[in-house]
């Protein structure tokens, strides 16, 4: 009946590519090679990086070649090497395979930023190119990410989740302080795009729910370990995943006109992005519950009661209030806020983890089952909404 339901889908949108098999990035690291390539190439930047990047590609060759920092601390006044002694011994246990190749992606990311920031009018903000579903500009220290499909209500294709990936590695290792996620249009993120479930692999429906169970996966984590002060700046409703991975966010401003709602159920499925977790920390089980088993949308204001939310501002001034306040964030000693959040956060990290890869493993079997393939149909033929 499931594999029936799915097929019916795939009919109703034929025209839709098959997925990509989505390649592990954690399963690729670079050679000694690509390494040496990137110190040479680190010689021939035509700019300066600036000394945050420069203590960055310090630490990671360090870690890379020598291992974990043991050299003992300089003192308060040798300012020089106790910043690169700091930015080392930051890195912790970091593998070297893991260093090397975080030192070639930095370096691969600075190479493009500095080649497109040349070509930028000064005073404009440095927009990236090459993304299909999301806006991403750079400026006065804020990486500010905008999902992009307004006309889906930027529902989350499975381009825009693996964009979203990029965006949010990229931001971590560029110069900005914070990093804002923000929607064009009238919705923040109507949650997963459900034509996703449509294009099915040769493997059939059991490989579809894997290779999404992966990719779930996937991106969770990089909101689980993304190292600088994220911001979620909600214009206006969100739905599903755009609303549980808001318990991963450090600050969250909402519009009057936001609305957040996790029909989980109504869609046969399961929560995910931690929320299993995070909310019932946030707002206690039976507010949990309520949202996440009952599907119950919360306004703004209530979503601000419960803890998701930290702010909210009336539409009108939303987003000068929001900029506002946003803009002096920015101007604070990255370095220490980097810090902060790791302190704040880190402890959770392990756990979170294991959360997020119980969610999708449930996930995947839920993904497979009639309450889920008729929802998913319901909606593709239009039948039912939210
Ligand atoms: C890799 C897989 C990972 C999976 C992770 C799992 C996540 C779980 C979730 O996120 S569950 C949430 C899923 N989302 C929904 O169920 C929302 C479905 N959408 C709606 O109910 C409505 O569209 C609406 C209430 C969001 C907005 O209604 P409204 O009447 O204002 O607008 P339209 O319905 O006309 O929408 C405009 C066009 O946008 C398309 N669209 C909107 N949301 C989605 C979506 N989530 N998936 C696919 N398409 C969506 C809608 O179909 C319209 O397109 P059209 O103009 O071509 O008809």
């Amino acid at each position: 009946m499931a594999i029936a339901a799915w097929r019916l889908a795939q009919r109703w949108c034929p025209s839709f590519p098959v997925v990509q098999l989505h390649m592990n990035r954690a399963a690729m690291t670079a050679s000694q090679k690509d390494f040496e390539n990137a110190m040479n190439q680190v010689k021939l930047l035509k700019k300066d990086p600036g000394n945050e990047v420069k203590l960055k590609l310090y630490a990671l060759y360090k870690q890379a070649t020598e291992g974990p920092c043991n050299m003992p601390k300089p003192g308060v006044f040798d300012l020089i090497n106790k910043a690169k002694w700091d930015a080392w011994n930051t890195l912790g246990s970091l593998p070297k395979e893991t260093a090397r190749q975080n030192y070639v992606d930095l370096v691969s990311s600075l190479s493009s930023s500095l080649e497109s920031s040349s070509q930028v009018e000064p005073g404009t903000d440095r927009k990236s190119t090459g993304y299909e579903t999301l806006m991403v500009t750079s400026e006065g220290g804020i990486t500010k990410i905008t999902l992009n499909r307004p006309a889906k209500k930027n529902a989350i294709n499975v381009e825009m989740y693996h964009e979203i990936m990029r965006a949010l590695k990229a931001a971590s290792k560029d110069d900005s302080s914070i990093t804002v996620l923000t929607g064009n249009g009238d919705y923040y993120s109507s949650g997963n795009d459900l034509t996703n479930f449509t294009d099915i692999p040769p493997g059939g429906v059991e490989e579809k729910a894997k290779n999404s169970a992966i990719l779930l996966r996937e991106f969770v984590g990089c909101f689980i370990d993304f190292p600088k002060p994220l911001i979620a700046v909600v214009n206006g409703p969100a739905v599903g995943i755009s609303v549980t991975i808001l318990g991963l966010f450090d600050v969250v401003y909402a519009s009057d006109r936001a609305t957040f709602h996790t029909p989980f159920s109504h869609l046969g499925q399961s929560p995910e992005g931690c929320s299993s977790y995070t909310f019932l920390k946030i707002m206690g089980p039976a507010k949990a519950t309520e949202m996440l088993v009952f599907g119950k949308k919360l306004t703004a204001g209530e979503a601000c009661a419960q803890g998701l939310v930290t702010a909210v501002f009336p539409d009108s001034t939303f987003q000068k209030e929001v900029w506002t306040r946003l803009k002096a964030f920015a101007k604070l000693p990255p370095n220490a806020m980097r810090i902060s959040k790791e302190v704040i956060r880190n402890r959770e990290k392990e756990k979170l983890h294991a959360v997020n890869a119980e969610e999708c493993s449930v996930l995947q079997e839920r993904w497979l089952s009639d309450e889920c393939m008729n929802a998913v149909v319901n909606f593709l033929s239009r039948k039912s909404k939210l």
